[in-house]
């Protein structure tokens, strides 16, 4: 039926490394490209994780240079998803926080596994970094003004019955019918004309992609110098030492 499935596989926790964006990336566009794929079911081959967001160690004790490069894909990668011609149907079947968040709210519909250990929502604060300007417009743009500012505030990881009262997912659903849901739920916007739903969904999304398209090296120049600041990497350091304490 014209439906392509992306499985996220970066093991232990499908991080967002450079090399997983890039990869993530090309085959969007392929995906794009191709004209007999209509939509995408996005889901993890992970264990109980979604994505753990972007990688720590992508943004932890390297140089400015590094740190360009790699929001310079975040950004390229978020700009395709969000601005895809393609429907996207995210199967969340495990913990998604920050920037796994992020791929599912670029999603044109959400669908999540019932399972109270996962949970969703941009948590950045929680790390002692901010989430990027476009970040939150997509935020605000899914659970509205309030909710958002709240819950990026707080960083809040919702269960995915908060995250569905919220509005962070469409639809909560038993784990073993994750797959089956998201498939149904493409069957029904394959149902609609594609240049009319295309055309909704750049009206709907424009704005706020060209937010950033128009900003983008400002942008890269922000985060660079946000992150290399002693203060942030220290932050992330105990953060990731906390991730470390948490396994032994
Ligand atoms: C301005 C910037 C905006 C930022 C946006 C973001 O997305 S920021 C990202 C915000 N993301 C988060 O806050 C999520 C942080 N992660 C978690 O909360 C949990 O890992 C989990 C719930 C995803 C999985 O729990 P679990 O019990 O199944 O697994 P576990 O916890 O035992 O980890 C296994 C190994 O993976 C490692 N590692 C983990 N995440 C990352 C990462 N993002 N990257 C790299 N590495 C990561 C972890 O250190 C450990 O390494 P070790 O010791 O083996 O060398």
């Amino acid at each position: 039926m014209g439906v392509a499935v992306m499985k996220l596989r970066n093991p232990p926790v499908n991080s967002l490394s450079l090399e997983c964006l890039t990869e993530f990336t090309i085959s969007l566009e392929k995906l794009e490209n191709d004209k007999s794929i209509r939509g995408v079911i996005l889901t993890s081959e992970c264990p109980g994780i979604f994505s753990a967001g972007l990688d720590l160690l992508e943004m932890y004790g390297r140089n400015p240079a590094h740190y360009a490069e790699y929001w310079k894909n975040v950004q390229e990668l978020w700009l395709r998803l969000y601005t895809s011609n393609m429907i996207l149907v995210s199967a969340i079947n495990g913990a998604s926080p920050a920037g796994g968040c992020l791929l599912a709210l670029c999603c044109d519909y959400r669908v999540m596994a019932d399972n109270p250990k996962y949970t969703i929502g941009l948590n950045e604060s929680l790390l002692g970094i901010v989430a990027p300007f476009w970040f939150k417009d997509m935020y605000v743009n899914t659970i509205g003004h309030r909710e958002a500012e709240r819950a990026l505030q707080l960083g809040t990881l919702f269960s995915p019955a908060e995250a569905l009262k919220v509005g962070v997912v469409d639809e909560v659903v038993p784990e073993d019918q994750v797959h089956s849901k998201a498939r149904s739920v493409m069957t029904k916007w394959l149902a609609i004309p594609d240049h009319s739903r295309q055309l909704t969904k750049n009206m709907m999304r424009k704005a706020t992609a060209d937010n950033l398209i128009k900003q983008r090296e400002a942008d890269i120049q922000n985060f660079t110098s946000f992150i290399s600041k002693d203060s942030i990497q220290k932050s992330l350091h105990m953060y990731l030492e906390k991730l470390k304490q948490k396994k032994g």
